[in-house]
């Protein structure tokens, strides 16, 4: 069973999604206004490992993550550096992607606010409709007063939340936010039935989100800061209008500090990730991610980069110790001493589990992994017992698919598994061409064993893995 902390109630539940096969996720993505960071990087590949091991645990995992390429602050950018809003959306826009795709992190959709306004302002007058905004002055305002179910996610009251001084006298209420932002001189702007402008922040992931994934999602994410006001106010937004609850999961990511502040760009002390993963590769950066448990707050520094790469060729190097062994093949029976070491392997694999289980515990889980390690060193060099590697082995691919650190020493390992596979389904075809059918029919049985399903044609047969 697998546990989830829920921001929303703060306690932990059993993760059960609206489908049991599929699980909708939608994180919110980057403001492309400048280079994204590590803190993003840390909050994306959290939510890369979850999705890792939901599927790993029997899911199918469909991730949709926005890119907000219209804001303040990219309209600031462009102001500051004499470029239009459109470069530098479009820049950082890439840069992000670039960088999605070096750390390994699969997004299914990467919607864009731009190219999506006519369902925002759909979105929007749907609200209007319902009663629970109204439009002022050019600019449309969600009524909180109309949900009274507001605050309940992120136990903040009304009244403490002031959202905007600036626009104060256009909202019925100080803690009103905006929807839709009425067009000002210089700035871009949309047509809609308010008149120019263009959308405010939160209605973007309400609106793509059910675009994209339906009325109902099992996990939504960012970052700690977005619990509020973003998160809450997509709440209240979406089941403003649907009436029925939307997520089911709400799970938020601590920050990733340097020098004890998070890491922001607005604060100017950012480590972008292009510079990070061209020094230490994507691997180790995501080895280092993944070192913390996704709920505790990690501080960036070059020795925790360092300590990570070290352990991570620990890691390497317990692998490549158990491809010679298995490559060997087996050199003798198990003996009582073996099969101690392969009872203590596989309850390592367990605990490994049962960590991430525990509300996706990547800490404790590469914990678990290290002691896999340790056993491997001062068990199974010496013993060279084939059985045990091959459980090592298993944990250490179990590994990779969560943490996705080993991709090239699983790759060799895999391409060469393929050619021995090629070999022996070439042989059975000559069997199988001389009518020497109880041989290959043994053949496909035991490549069947092995997991290998032979798939047989009139001319020849080909396989794949099952
Ligand atoms: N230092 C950080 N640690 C962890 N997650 C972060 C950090 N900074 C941003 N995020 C997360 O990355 C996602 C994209 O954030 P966005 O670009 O809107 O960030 P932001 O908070 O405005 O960034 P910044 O503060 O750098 O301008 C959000 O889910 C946000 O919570
Ligand atoms: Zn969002």
């Amino acid at each position: 069973m697998i546990t989830v902390y829920n921001t929303f109630g703060r306690r932990v539940e059993e993760f059960s999604p609206y489908d049991p096969n599929l699980v909708k996720m939608y994180v919110c993505g980057p403001t492309v206004q400048d280079e994204v960071h590590i803190g993003h990087g840390r909050t994306f590949v959290a939510f890369d490992a979850i999705s890792r091991y939901l599927r790993l645990s029997g899911f199918n995992v469909i991730r949709v993550q926005n890119i907000t390429d219209i804001d303040d602050k990219i309209i600031k950018k462009a102001q500051e550096t004499g470029t239009s809003w459109e470069e530098v959306a479009d820049k950082y826009a890439k840069s992000y992607l670039e960088m999605m795709e070096r750390l390994k992190v699969k997004i299914d959709l990467h919607p864009k606010v731009t190219t999506h306004i006519s369902h925002i302002i759909d979105f929007i007058q749907k609200l209007i409709d319902k009663g629970h905004a109204y439009v002022s002055n050019g600019s449309v305002y969600f009524d909180v007063d109309t949900f009274p179910q507001y605050g309940e996610l992120s136990n903040i009251k009304r009244e403490e939340w002031n959202q905007g001084e600036e626009f104060l006298k256009e909202k019925r209420h100080p803690y009103d936010f905006a929807l839709w932002k009425a067009y000002k001189p210089g700035e871009p702007f949309w047509e809609s039935p308010w008149g120019k402008g263009r959308p405010g922040w939160h209605i973007e992931c309400s609106t793509m989100s059910t675009r994209y994934l339906g009325l109902n999602i099992d996990i939504h994410g960012g970052g700690m800061d977005l619990v509020f006001p973003h998160h809450e106010n997509e709440r209240a937004q979406t089941e403003a209008l649907t009436g029925n609850r939307w997520v089911k999961y709400w799970m938020h990511v601590a920050f990733l500090n340097i020098r004890k502040e998070k890491m922001s760009k607005s604060k100017g002390n950012i480590v972008p990730l292009k510079e990070a993963v061209s020094k230490y590769g994507p691997s180790a950066l995501r080895y280092w991610f993944l070192s913390s448990q996704y709920r505790s707050t990690v501080e960036y520094s070059e020795e925790a980069m360092e300590q990570s790469s070290r352990a991570l060729d620990r890691l390497r190097d317990a692998l490549s110790i158990l491809r010679k062994i298995i490559q060997e093949g087996p050199k003798h029976f198990s003996r009582d001493e073996d099969i101690q070491v392969q009872a203590e392997l596989v309850q390592r694999v367990s605990q490994f589990r049962t960590a991430l289980n525990n509300d996706f515990d990547t800490a404790s889980a590469l914990s678990a992994i290290h002691e896999v390690a340790t056993l491997v060193f001062s068990k199974l060099q010496y013993s060279e017992d084939a059985l045990g590697a091959s459980i090592a082995l298993d944990a250490f691919r179990q590994f990779n698919e969560v943490f996705g650190v080993m991709d090239e020493e699983f790759a060799v390992e895999l391409e060469r598994l393929t050619r021995v596979i090629d070999a022996v389904v070439e042989i059975r075809n000559y069997l199988r061409k001389n009518q020497m059918y109880d041989l290959s029919d043994q053949i496909r049985q035991i490549l069947a064993q092995g997991g290998v399903k032979v798939l047989d044609g009139k001319e020849k047969s080909t396989w794949r893995f099952q």
